[in-house]
């Protein structure tokens, strides 16, 4: 392609490029789906010689039950998040004359953890899966300092930017924490990933610091089964919960046996000093500390 400074879009510009325009918009193809909608990978291309940047466009899924307030509300989170492992927010493009919009985000190469894990299973060892655990740690702790709750962390919504980097994607479900609460109660829980969620938010709908601790603690599970599906957390609990249903309702039963202290089994390949991490660890700075002093071991 063309040297930068050939570009009518120079990379300053680009960085701080806010509204892209829907005719220089090519689309490629599907990345995946979210909450809320879909996520398609595009070059915007304004010269039209193939020389625009890839760029990851998230687009309403008009649709479904979510509506353009959630989604505007999606794109403030993201547009206020400055972290090297959160996905980086780039602009909004409008269509059909304001009426409906896209948010733009960077394009990360490599796909979701889950893919990228079953993909490069030999070339990702202990100490690779111990980082990419410090860096979702460290996109954690980040959030927790802006008074944010993800809600919905889990390893298909951890992006691989490089075989070293991986980010937090997927703010469909963040909400602040109100300044006067520790937590942030949901009013409707709509479709729950409940087998990422700590009892409290599956009893109650709380969701807090401690919740969002919770559901790391679930990828830590996903990273250390290289996110086999045979072993996902959701098949694992239902394998304990037994068909024997009774009536309940399947959240019933999972609160049940975490009530009676069961716990995810340790995965197989998991090493001795990360299977016996104390429980629960109390903040995301004990595990994130945890997870930098066993790589350094
Ligand atoms: C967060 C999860 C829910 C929503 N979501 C977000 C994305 C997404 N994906 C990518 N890159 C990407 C790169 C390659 C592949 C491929 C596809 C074909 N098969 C192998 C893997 C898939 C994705 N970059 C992104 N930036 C911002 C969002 C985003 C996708 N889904």
């Amino acid at each position: 392609p063309l040297p930068d400074r050939d570009r009518a879009l120079g990379p300053s510009h680009q960085q701080d490029q806010s509204v892209y325009e829907e005719r220089h918009l090519r689309y490629i193809s599907p990345l995946g789906k979210g909450n809320f909608g879909s996520v398609e990978l595009c070059r915007y291309d304004p010269l039209g010689d193939n020389t625009g940047e890839l760029i990851a466009v998230k687009k309403l899924q008009p649709n479904k039950q979510s509506n353009l307030e959630d989604f505007q509300k999606e794109i403030n989170t993201i547009r206020s998040l400055h972290c090297d492992y959160i996905v980086k927010y780039r602009g909004v493009c409008y269509s059909m004359g304001r009426l409906s919009m896209s948010l733009v985000m960077e394009y990360l190469p490599y796909g979701s953890l889950i893919g990228y894990l079953e993909k490069n299973r030999q070339l990702v060892n202990n100490r690779r899966m111990l980082l990419f655990a410090s860096q979702i740690c460290k996109g954690l702790e980040y959030l927790q300092s802006m008074r944010y709750v993800h809600r919905d962390l889990a390893a298909r919504n951890i992006l691989v930017a490089s075989d070293t980097l991986v980010k937090i994607a997927d703010f469909g479900l963040t909400k602040i924490i109100p300044f006067d609460k520790e937590y942030y109660r949901v009013t409707h829980p709509g479709e729950s990933p409940i087998f990422w969620y700590a009892p409290e938010s599956i009893t109650e709908s709380k969701f807090s610091h401690k919740s969002d601790v919770w559901s790391f603690g679930v990828v830590l599970h996903e990273l250390f089964s290289y996110c086999e599906h045979n072993c996902n957390p959701k098949r694992l609990y239902m394998q304990e919960i037994g068909n024997d249903m009774q009536g309940l309702s399947i959240s019933m039963h999972l609160v049940d046996i975490l009530k009676d202290n069961w716990r995810l089994p340790a995965p197989p390949l998991c090493p001795p000093r990360v299977r016996h991490l104390p429980q629960p660890y109390a903040t995301l700075r004990v595990a994130g500390s945890l997870a930098v002093r066993l790589l350094d071991q």
